[in-house]
């Protein structure tokens, strides 16, 4: 390529989706990327969690997509965003892909935006090739107002946010969506708060809006990118922060104790990670007593739950199981597996969960019946077992 052509090419436009743990990022992103208009972007993605399903599940040709799995975007892998990015364009300049026209990274549901921001805007090349369009984040209306107060990554979510995209209004009460609407405007005063379920959140009220900047937006933004800059000064060792970012120091929690817990990085060590795996198929049936039990008994300290099921009798289709803080969503059928591991997984990431509670929903998932009927033994030897029907899955 000719020297100078680079220089020439106008600013990729960047655009940060973030939100917090199932307030629907990727559904929004899967909505989006159907949108002709969109055709030309690429789509990175940072999963937090021990079984990488996201990449599986966005809808998007496979090539626009790049995942960052290894940890979380606003700390361990900070170096390996710039280096995609600085990829990306290597690949447009090279002609290995025959155009950019827009990047939209997704943080994970845990992630502190503002480190991810000035990894970009501070950087010398990066910040030349692309132009930080803006910060979109996610709210759901039913979990929103409890989780923008209990969580200061999701507050520091919208308080940094351009747009805001409001999900699940078509299950919140009137009530829990004004509450919403109120702990969002509290923290950010003037972005717009878009309603996807009555299809606000189309492309062009979410994209090309005026540049990033920190203007309307409340103070401690502008604090918050400051003390993001100075981290990433001296952030070459990801395991050796150390330092104190948003007012209590985090260590990195390291669990060495069961091999399925995962590093959650610098956040609250309240919160871990961890996976269920099951060899054989799952009874519907059996399945459906599992989530029941699941719910009632570990609620609120369910921040995240996201799995593939292998049920017995439809072996081909796995179920999408999703729950979201106290939502249990319907779980979707997949036409087919994702990738060649069908094994049944599920990935929980929880609040203030004893091991003992964690230990027990692995083994209980692991030892699920295979066969849907009432094998009373089967039940009474499982200790999430339980009798009775939801009919969630009516
Ligand atoms: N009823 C309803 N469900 C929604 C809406 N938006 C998202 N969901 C559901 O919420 C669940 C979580 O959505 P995701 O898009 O996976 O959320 P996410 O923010 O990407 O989740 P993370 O895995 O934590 O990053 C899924 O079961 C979605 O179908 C909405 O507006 N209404």
């Amino acid at each position: 390529m000719a020297a100078g052509q680079k220089g020439r090419r106008p600013p990729v436009p960047l655009t940060v989706l973030t939100g917090f743990l199932g307030a629907g990022k990727t559904t929004l992103l899967n909505a989006l990327l159907i949108d002709p208009a969109l055709a030309g972007t690429a789509v990175i993605i940072n999963e937090f969690g021990a079984v990488g399903l996201d990449h599986l599940l966005v809808g998007a040709s496979e090539d626009g997509i790049v995942e960052l799995s290894s940890g979380c975007l606003c700390c361990t892998i900070r170096g390996q965003l710039a280096t995609t990015l600085e990829n990306l364009l290597r690949a447009l300049d090279n002609r290995r892909i025959a155009r950019l026209d827009r990047v939209v990274v997704e943080t994970t549901g845990l992630a502190d935006p503002t480190p991810v921001l000035q990894s970009v805007l501070l950087h010398p090349y990066l910040s030349l090739r692309y132009r930080l369009d803006g910060v979109v984040t996610v709210v759901d209306a039913v979990n929103g107002a409890r989780t923008l107060a209990a969580h200061w990554e999701a507050a520091r979510q919208v308080a940094v946010a351009d747009r805001i995209v409001l999900t699940k209004t078509d299950l919140a009460s009137d009530q829990g969506a004004a509450e919403a609407r109120a702990a969002i405007r509290a923290l950010n005063p003037a972005a717009p708060i878009l309603d996807a379920a009555r299809g606000e959140a189309a492309a062009p009220r979410l994209f090309d809006s005026q540049p990033f900047s920190t203007e309307g937006k409340i103070a401690d933004v502008e604090a918050w990118l400051s003390a993001a800059a100075d981290d990433g000064h001296h952030d070459h060792d990801d395991h050796d922060h150390g330092h104190d970012h948003h007012g209590h120091h985090h260590d990195h929690a390291h669990h060495h104790d069961h091999h399925h817990h995962h590093d959650v990085s610098r956040h609250d060590a309240r919160i871990r990670s961890f996976t269920a795996i099951r060899e054989r198929p799952i009874g519907r049936a059996a399945l459906e007593h599992f989530l029941d039990r699941l719910a009632r008994e570990h609620g609120p300290a369910l921040l995240r739950v996201k799995g593939l099921v292998r049920i017995a009798g439809d072996e081909e289709r796995p179920l999408l199981v999703q729950a979201a803080q106290t939502i249990f969503h319907p779980p979707a059928r997949l036409e087919s597996w994702p990738s060649d591991d069908r094994r049944s997984r599920l990935v929980l990431i929880v609040h203030d969960m004893s091991e003992a509670a964690e230990q027990a929903i692995g083994e209980a998932f692991a030892g699920l019946p295979a066969i849907d009927r009432a094998d009373a033994e089967t039940l009474a030897a499982n200790p999430l077992a339980i009798s009775g029907f939801s009919g969630r899955f009516g």
